[in-house]
């Protein structure tokens, strides 16, 4: 009779399935192809980071996967759903919420008041009220709730811009340059906070010029070029593989 080995080997768990995907996804503005081709996959509590030299194509694809440019081709699924022909308001209803990189709150109103209008998206009175408070304070703006929004500074705007995005209480976050134009001490609270989000299970997609932000914050990282995916994987093996950094060098510096 042969003794039951115990299983000592630990085993990982298995992979939860993507909660955002996109398969071969192509955008064309008359002649110009923006976007060719494109596959990703991104689960909760996974951060993806979009990169590419000017004109590579990241906004376009984080437009195209938000709903705000629509594909010629291919296919972009959220939950298991086909949102591909959804539009941005029925996402964000979804659990797909996103910020912009130019931020546009309603200056006159105030830092709560802006937050209420994405948090009545989701509820009624009260209940709306409370939310949006307790986002103010997740992102750190409780004490400015009452505060005109045009009297923010660039990093509270950023804040509020994510404030906005959460009160949607979204499965899946879109980051557009959220930390671009901050200073250091401000990129870092910004680092911090979007990290704690992915840990607590949201999927985030962000394009971000910042080389060492996204290094340090993504999973994963798909680095376009001329709309096409030059490279993509774990952080350090696409900042140094040699197609990327020919692409923002220059042939020149071969
Ligand atoms: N609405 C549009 N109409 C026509 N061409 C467009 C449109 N939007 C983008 N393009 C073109 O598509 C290509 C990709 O642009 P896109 O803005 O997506 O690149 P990007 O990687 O986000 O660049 P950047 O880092 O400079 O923001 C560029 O050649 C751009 O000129």
């Amino acid at each position: 009779m042969t003794a039951t080995v115990p299983d000592l080997i630990p085993h990982p768990a298995p992979a939860a399935a993507p909660l955002l995907t996109a398969e071969g996804v192509t955008v064309r503005f008359g002649g110009v192809t923006a976007v060719k081709n494109i596959s990703l996959a991104v689960r909760p509590g996974e951060i993806l980071g979009l990169i590419g030299p000017n004109g590579a194509g990241k906004t376009t694809l984080f437009n195209a996967l938000t709903g705000f440019v629509r594909p010629s081709a291919g296919r972009v699924t959220f939950a298991g759903r086909d949102v591909t022909h959804v539009q941005p308001q029925a996402r964000a209803k979804m659990g797909m919420a996103r910020t912009f990189q130019v931020e546009r709150p309603f200056e006159d109103l105030s830092v709560l008041e802006n937050v209420l209008v994405a948090a009545f998206l989701r509820h009624r009175g009260r209940v709306a009220e409370d939310r949006a408070y307790s986002v103010l304070e997740r992102v750190g703006l409780a004490d400015r709730a009452t505060q005109p929004a045009s009297q923010l500074n660039l990093a509270r705007r950023r804040r509020l811009e994510l404030a906005k995005a959460l009160a949607l209480e979204p499965r899946m976050l879109f980051l557009d340059e959220s930390i671009a134009g901050l200073n250091p001490p401000a990129q870092q609270e910004m680092v911090a906070l979007i990290r704690t989000l992915a840990q607590g299970g949201l999927g985030v997609v962000m394009v971000e010029h910042i080389m060492h932000v996204i290094m340090s914050l993504s999973d994963h990282v798909i680095c376009m070029a001329f709309g096409e995916l030059l490279a993509e994987g774990h952080p350090q093996a696409v900042a140094t593989h040699p197609d990327v950094v020919r692409a923002y060098l220059g042939d020149d510096h071969d």
